[in-house]
Protein backbone atom coordinates (compact mmCIF):
# COMPACT_ATOMS: atom_id res chain seq x y z
CA UNK A 1 0.00 0.00 0.00
CA UNK A 2 1.28 3.64 -0.80
CA UNK A 3 -0.06 6.16 0.79
CA UNK A 4 -0.54 9.93 -1.08
CA UNK A 5 -0.34 13.70 -0.35
CA UNK A 6 3.12 13.95 -1.70
CA UNK A 7 5.16 16.73 -3.67
CA UNK A 8 3.68 16.87 -7.55
CA UNK A 9 4.94 13.83 -9.19
CA UNK A 10 3.77 15.17 -12.74
CA UNK A 11 3.85 18.80 -14.23
CA UNK A 12 0.27 20.16 -14.32
CA UNK A 13 0.27 23.49 -16.91
CA UNK A 14 -3.67 24.13 -16.93
CA UNK A 15 -5.95 24.29 -14.40
CA UNK A 16 -8.18 21.74 -15.68
CA UNK A 17 -6.20 18.93 -14.08
CA UNK A 18 -4.29 18.35 -17.39
CA UNK A 19 -1.23 16.20 -17.01
CA UNK A 20 0.01 17.08 -20.31
CA UNK A 21 2.56 14.36 -21.97
CA UNK A 22 2.79 16.00 -25.15
CA UNK A 23 0.53 14.48 -27.90
CA UNK A 24 -3.04 14.94 -28.47
CA UNK A 25 -2.69 12.66 -31.79
CA UNK A 26 -4.58 9.89 -30.80
CA UNK A 27 -2.39 7.78 -32.82
CA UNK A 28 -0.52 4.51 -32.37
CA UNK A 29 1.86 3.79 -34.32
CA UNK A 30 2.80 0.22 -34.66
CA UNK A 31 6.06 -1.13 -35.77
CA UNK A 32 5.72 -3.66 -38.32
CA UNK A 33 7.97 -6.04 -36.02
CA UNK A 34 5.26 -6.11 -33.50
CA UNK A 35 2.90 -8.63 -36.03
CA UNK A 36 2.46 -11.65 -34.08
CA UNK A 37 1.27 -13.09 -36.98
CA UNK A 38 3.78 -16.48 -37.15
CA UNK A 39 4.59 -16.70 -41.01
CA UNK A 40 3.27 -13.69 -42.21
CA UNK A 41 6.03 -11.92 -44.08
CA UNK A 42 4.10 -9.73 -46.71
CA UNK A 43 0.58 -10.30 -46.26
CA UNK A 44 -0.97 -8.86 -43.41
CA UNK A 45 -4.15 -11.46 -42.84
CA UNK A 46 -1.74 -14.30 -41.37
CA UNK A 47 -2.46 -17.30 -41.04
CA UNK A 48 -5.34 -17.79 -38.49
CA UNK A 49 -4.85 -20.92 -35.61
CA UNK A 50 -8.09 -23.05 -36.16
CA UNK A 51 -10.56 -22.62 -32.97
CA UNK A 52 -9.39 -25.32 -30.67
CA UNK A 53 -12.60 -27.68 -29.54
CA UNK A 54 -15.09 -27.04 -32.00
CA UNK A 55 -16.72 -30.03 -30.56
CA UNK A 56 -18.65 -30.24 -27.15
CA UNK A 57 -19.21 -32.39 -24.49
CA UNK A 58 -22.04 -32.32 -22.05
CA UNK A 59 -21.30 -32.55 -19.00
CA UNK A 60 -23.34 -30.06 -17.00
CA UNK A 61 -23.44 -28.52 -13.82
CA UNK A 62 -19.57 -28.04 -14.20
CA UNK A 63 -18.30 -24.10 -13.99
CA UNK A 64 -14.87 -25.21 -15.35
CA UNK A 65 -13.82 -23.58 -19.26
CA UNK A 66 -11.47 -27.25 -19.68
CA UNK A 67 -10.67 -29.78 -22.42
CA UNK A 68 -12.29 -33.03 -20.96
CA UNK A 69 -11.60 -36.30 -22.96
CA UNK A 70 -15.08 -38.16 -24.96
CA UNK A 71 -15.45 -41.45 -24.81
CA UNK A 72 -12.51 -42.54 -27.78
CA UNK A 73 -10.04 -39.73 -25.63
CA UNK A 74 -10.26 -37.67 -27.55
CA UNK A 75 -10.09 -33.95 -26.20
CA UNK A 76 -13.71 -31.77 -27.12
CA UNK A 77 -14.97 -28.71 -25.10
CA UNK A 78 -17.12 -28.48 -22.01
CA UNK A 79 -20.17 -27.75 -22.00
CA UNK A 80 -21.08 -25.70 -18.74
CA UNK A 81 -23.86 -24.45 -16.67
CA UNK A 82 -23.33 -21.00 -14.86
CA UNK A 83 -25.82 -19.28 -12.50
CA UNK A 84 -29.33 -19.44 -15.29
CA UNK A 85 -27.35 -20.39 -18.44
CA UNK A 86 -27.68 -24.17 -19.16
CA UNK A 87 -25.39 -25.80 -22.24
CA UNK A 88 -22.72 -23.07 -22.53
CA UNK A 89 -19.32 -23.15 -23.75
CA UNK A 90 -17.01 -21.18 -23.67
CA UNK A 91 -15.05 -19.90 -26.90
CA UNK A 92 -11.34 -19.37 -27.36
CA UNK A 93 -9.66 -16.42 -30.24
CA UNK A 94 -6.12 -16.90 -31.05
CA UNK A 95 -5.93 -13.16 -30.52
CA UNK A 96 -5.39 -13.09 -26.94
CA UNK A 97 -5.32 -9.95 -23.89
CA UNK A 98 -1.41 -10.74 -24.24
CA UNK A 99 -1.55 -9.47 -27.96
CA UNK A 100 -3.69 -6.59 -27.62
CA UNK A 101 -1.38 -5.36 -24.54
CA UNK A 102 1.69 -5.98 -27.02
CA UNK A 103 -0.66 -3.78 -29.33
CA UNK A 104 -1.20 -1.10 -27.00
CA UNK A 105 2.00 -0.91 -24.84
CA UNK A 106 0.93 -1.02 -21.72
CA UNK A 107 -0.61 -3.95 -19.40
CA UNK A 108 -4.72 -3.83 -18.85
CA UNK A 109 -6.04 -3.63 -15.47
CA UNK A 110 -8.83 -1.92 -12.96
CA UNK A 111 -8.36 1.14 -11.09
CA UNK A 112 -11.24 1.24 -8.32
CA UNK A 113 -11.79 4.15 -6.67
CA UNK A 114 -13.80 3.98 -3.77
CA UNK A 115 -14.96 6.90 -1.36
CA UNK A 116 -18.00 8.60 -0.09
CA UNK A 117 -19.97 10.66 -2.25
CA UNK A 118 -17.87 14.39 -2.55
CA UNK A 119 -14.47 12.36 -1.82
CA UNK A 120 -13.35 13.80 -5.72
CA UNK A 121 -13.65 9.90 -7.60
CA UNK A 122 -14.41 11.16 -10.85
CA UNK A 123 -12.23 14.32 -10.61
CA UNK A 124 -9.49 11.97 -10.28
CA UNK A 125 -10.77 9.19 -12.75
CA UNK A 126 -10.68 12.06 -15.15
CA UNK A 127 -7.17 13.44 -13.93
CA UNK A 128 -5.74 9.94 -14.27
CA UNK A 129 -7.07 9.21 -17.79
CA UNK A 130 -6.20 12.42 -18.77
CA UNK A 131 -2.44 11.93 -17.86
CA UNK A 132 -2.47 8.26 -18.99
CA UNK A 133 -4.06 9.50 -22.42
CA UNK A 134 -1.07 12.42 -22.63
CA UNK A 135 1.67 9.97 -22.05
CA UNK A 136 -0.43 7.30 -25.16
CA UNK A 137 -1.80 5.11 -22.84
CA UNK A 138 -5.68 3.79 -23.23
CA UNK A 139 -7.62 4.03 -20.57
CA UNK A 140 -12.05 3.76 -20.24
CA UNK A 141 -13.57 5.56 -17.34
CA UNK A 142 -16.74 3.47 -15.60
CA UNK A 143 -18.32 5.84 -13.41
CA UNK A 144 -20.97 5.11 -10.65
CA UNK A 145 -22.93 7.72 -11.56
CA UNK A 146 -22.59 7.56 -15.92
CA UNK A 147 -23.18 3.99 -15.92
CA UNK A 148 -26.65 4.18 -13.72
CA UNK A 149 -27.68 6.23 -16.33
CA UNK A 150 -27.68 3.21 -18.89
CA UNK A 151 -27.05 -0.13 -17.70
CA UNK A 152 -27.66 -0.05 -14.35
CA UNK A 153 -30.49 2.32 -14.53
CA UNK A 154 -33.33 -0.28 -13.37
CA UNK A 155 -31.02 -0.50 -9.88
CA UNK A 156 -31.81 1.47 -6.37
CA UNK A 157 -29.60 2.40 -3.79
CA UNK A 158 -30.40 -0.67 -2.08
CA UNK A 159 -28.15 -2.76 -0.23
CA UNK A 160 -29.07 -5.52 -2.88
CA UNK A 161 -29.19 -3.14 -6.38
CA UNK A 162 -25.69 -1.83 -4.87
CA UNK A 163 -24.26 -5.21 -4.87
CA UNK A 164 -25.79 -6.11 -8.36
CA UNK A 165 -24.14 -2.42 -9.32
CA UNK A 166 -20.51 -3.33 -8.60
CA UNK A 167 -21.20 -7.11 -9.89
CA UNK A 168 -21.99 -5.80 -13.62
CA UNK A 169 -19.50 -2.94 -13.17
CA UNK A 170 -16.99 -5.44 -11.92
CA UNK A 171 -17.82 -7.89 -14.98
CA UNK A 172 -17.93 -5.29 -17.58
CA UNK A 173 -14.41 -3.66 -16.07
CA UNK A 174 -12.76 -7.19 -16.53
CA UNK A 175 -13.95 -7.27 -20.18
CA UNK A 176 -11.93 -3.90 -20.93
CA UNK A 177 -8.76 -5.32 -18.80
CA UNK A 178 -9.11 -8.11 -20.99
CA UNK A 179 -9.26 -6.11 -23.48
CA UNK A 180 -5.80 -4.05 -22.82
CA UNK A 181 -7.51 -1.20 -21.52
CA UNK A 182 -6.68 0.31 -18.49
CA UNK A 183 -10.12 0.63 -16.60
CA UNK A 184 -10.85 2.92 -14.26
CA UNK A 185 -13.73 2.10 -12.00
CA UNK A 186 -15.12 5.10 -9.79
CA UNK A 187 -17.81 4.28 -7.96
CA UNK A 188 -19.09 4.96 -4.28
CA UNK A 189 -18.95 0.43 -3.66
CA UNK A 190 -20.15 1.04 -0.13
CA UNK A 191 -19.77 -2.55 0.86
CA UNK A 192 -16.34 -4.64 1.50
CA UNK A 193 -17.34 -7.44 0.46
CA UNK A 194 -19.08 -5.99 -3.06
CA UNK A 195 -15.34 -4.73 -3.78
CA UNK A 196 -13.63 -7.89 -2.99
CA UNK A 197 -15.41 -9.82 -4.86
CA UNK A 198 -14.86 -7.93 -8.25
CA UNK A 199 -10.75 -8.06 -7.53
CA UNK A 200 -11.46 -11.92 -6.86
CA UNK A 201 -12.64 -11.69 -10.70
CA UNK A 202 -9.63 -10.76 -12.08
CA UNK A 203 -5.95 -12.37 -11.75
CA UNK A 204 -2.88 -11.29 -9.24
CA UNK A 205 -2.14 -7.79 -9.61
CA UNK A 206 -4.76 -6.77 -12.09
CA UNK A 207 -6.86 -5.25 -9.61
CA UNK A 208 -5.84 -1.90 -7.78
CA UNK A 209 -8.20 -0.20 -5.44
CA UNK A 210 -7.55 3.15 -4.43
CA UNK A 211 -9.40 4.35 -1.54
CA UNK A 212 -10.28 8.54 -1.32
CA UNK A 213 -9.79 8.48 2.33
CA UNK A 214 -11.99 11.68 2.86
CA UNK A 215 -13.27 12.83 5.99
CA UNK A 216 -17.24 12.87 5.99
CA UNK A 217 -17.22 16.69 6.89
CA UNK A 218 -14.88 17.66 4.14
CA UNK A 219 -17.19 15.60 2.01
CA UNK A 220 -20.13 17.06 3.00
CA UNK A 221 -18.79 20.53 2.87
CA UNK A 222 -17.86 19.96 -1.05
CA UNK A 223 -21.64 18.89 -1.46
CA UNK A 224 -21.48 19.64 -5.29
CA UNK A 225 -24.88 18.45 -5.94
CA UNK A 226 -26.40 19.64 -2.57
CA UNK A 227 -27.46 15.53 -1.85
CA UNK A 228 -25.55 15.60 1.56
CA UNK A 229 -28.04 18.87 2.16
CA UNK A 230 -31.43 17.18 1.10
CA UNK A 231 -30.00 13.53 3.32
CA UNK A 232 -29.45 15.80 6.53
CA UNK A 233 -33.31 17.31 5.73
CA UNK A 234 -34.71 13.57 5.34
CA UNK A 235 -35.45 14.29 2.01
CA UNK A 236 -33.31 11.19 0.41
CA UNK A 237 -33.17 8.52 2.52
CA UNK A 238 -30.39 6.14 2.64
CA UNK A 239 -27.55 8.39 1.67
CA UNK A 240 -24.30 6.64 2.31
CA UNK A 241 -22.16 8.08 5.30
CA UNK A 242 -25.39 9.55 6.30
CA UNK A 243 -28.39 7.00 6.76
CA UNK A 244 -26.67 4.24 4.96
CA UNK A 245 -22.90 2.26 5.43
CA UNK A 246 -19.70 3.03 4.25
CA UNK A 247 -17.04 0.04 4.73
CA UNK A 248 -13.79 1.61 3.91
CA UNK A 249 -11.32 -0.68 2.46
CA UNK A 250 -8.31 -2.77 4.81
CA UNK A 251 -5.78 -3.39 2.41
CA UNK A 252 -5.93 -0.82 -0.81
CA UNK A 253 -2.62 -0.95 -2.78
CA UNK A 254 -3.53 3.63 -2.21
CA UNK A 255 -4.60 5.21 0.06
CA UNK A 256 -5.60 9.40 -0.81
CA UNK A 257 -5.66 11.06 2.35
CA UNK A 258 -5.64 15.16 3.94
CA UNK A 259 -1.71 15.75 5.00
CA UNK A 260 -2.23 17.82 8.02
CA UNK A 261 -5.59 19.10 6.71
CA UNK A 262 -4.98 19.84 3.31
CA UNK A 263 -5.86 17.74 0.19
CA UNK A 264 -3.71 17.13 -2.48
CA UNK A 265 -4.79 18.44 -5.65
CA UNK A 266 -6.20 16.07 -8.05
CA UNK A 267 -2.96 16.45 -10.48
CA UNK A 268 -0.96 15.34 -7.63
CA UNK A 269 -3.10 12.52 -6.78
CA UNK A 270 -3.40 11.28 -10.50
CA UNK A 271 0.53 11.49 -10.27
CA UNK A 272 0.56 9.23 -7.41
CA UNK A 273 -1.56 6.77 -9.06
CA UNK A 274 0.22 6.77 -12.37
CA UNK A 275 3.70 6.42 -10.48
CA UNK A 276 2.47 3.29 -9.14
CA UNK A 277 1.36 2.12 -12.21
CA UNK A 278 4.87 2.69 -13.50
CA UNK A 279 7.06 1.49 -10.81
CA UNK A 280 4.75 -1.52 -10.92
CA UNK A 281 5.27 -2.34 -14.95
CA UNK A 282 1.55 -1.17 -15.66
CA UNK A 283 2.92 1.18 -18.76
CA UNK A 284 5.00 -1.52 -20.43
CA UNK A 285 3.64 -4.44 -22.60
N1 LIG B 1 -28.67 7.18 -1.60
C1 LIG B 1 -27.54 7.51 -2.24
N2 LIG B 1 -26.33 7.20 -1.72
C2 LIG B 1 -25.21 7.52 -2.38
N3 LIG B 1 -25.18 8.16 -3.58
C3 LIG B 1 -26.38 8.49 -4.13
C4 LIG B 1 -27.59 8.18 -3.49
N4 LIG B 1 -28.59 8.62 -4.30
C5 LIG B 1 -28.05 9.17 -5.36
N5 LIG B 1 -26.70 9.09 -5.28
C6 LIG B 1 -25.82 9.54 -6.39
O1 LIG B 1 -25.35 8.33 -6.98
C7 LIG B 1 -23.93 8.33 -7.09
C8 LIG B 1 -23.32 7.04 -6.57
O2 LIG B 1 -23.55 6.01 -7.47
P1 LIG B 1 -22.69 4.68 -7.34
O3 LIG B 1 -23.16 3.79 -8.42
O4 LIG B 1 -21.26 5.03 -7.31
O5 LIG B 1 -23.14 4.12 -5.91
S1 LIG B 1 -22.93 2.66 -5.31
O6 LIG B 1 -21.55 2.25 -5.62
O7 LIG B 1 -23.90 1.76 -5.91
O8 LIG B 1 -23.14 2.79 -3.85
C9 LIG B 1 -23.43 9.47 -6.21
O9 LIG B 1 -22.40 10.05 -6.99
P2 LIG B 1 -20.98 10.51 -6.39
O10 LIG B 1 -21.30 11.74 -5.60
O11 LIG B 1 -20.17 10.76 -7.61
O12 LIG B 1 -20.42 9.39 -5.54
C10 LIG B 1 -24.64 10.36 -6.01
O13 LIG B 1 -24.60 11.42 -6.93
N1 LIG C 1 -8.34 16.90 -4.77
C1 LIG C 1 -9.33 17.77 -4.62
N2 LIG C 1 -9.14 18.90 -3.93
C2 LIG C 1 -10.15 19.79 -3.77
N3 LIG C 1 -11.40 19.62 -4.27
C3 LIG C 1 -11.62 18.50 -4.96
C4 LIG C 1 -10.62 17.53 -5.17
N4 LIG C 1 -11.13 16.51 -5.89
C5 LIG C 1 -12.41 16.85 -6.13
N5 LIG C 1 -12.71 18.03 -5.57
C6 LIG C 1 -14.02 18.69 -5.59
O1 LIG C 1 -14.89 17.95 -4.74
C7 LIG C 1 -16.17 17.84 -5.30
C8 LIG C 1 -16.56 16.37 -5.44
O2 LIG C 1 -15.71 15.76 -6.39
P1 LIG C 1 -16.20 14.53 -7.24
O3 LIG C 1 -15.05 14.13 -8.08
O4 LIG C 1 -17.47 14.86 -7.94
O5 LIG C 1 -16.44 13.47 -6.09
P2 LIG C 1 -17.20 12.07 -6.17
O6 LIG C 1 -17.10 11.58 -7.57
O7 LIG C 1 -16.46 11.21 -5.19
O8 LIG C 1 -18.60 12.35 -5.74
C9 LIG C 1 -16.14 18.58 -6.62
O9 LIG C 1 -16.67 19.87 -6.43
C10 LIG C 1 -14.66 18.64 -6.97
O10 LIG C 1 -14.32 19.79 -7.71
Amino acid sequence: MIAAGYPPLIRCPSPEFDLGGGSKSGFLKIPASNCRCKGARSSFFGPVKAMEGSKVSYVNGKTDKGLVEDSIGKSVRQMSTIGNSTNIVWHKCSVEKIDRQELLQQKGCVIWITGLSGSGKSTLACALSRGLHGRGKLTYILDGDNVRHGLNRDLSFGAEDRAENIRRVGEVAKLFADAGVICIASLISPYRKDRDACRALLSEGEFIEVFMDMPLRVCEARDPKGLYKLAREGKIKGFTGIDDPYEPPLNSEIVLQQKGGVCASPCDMAGTVISYLEDNGYLIA
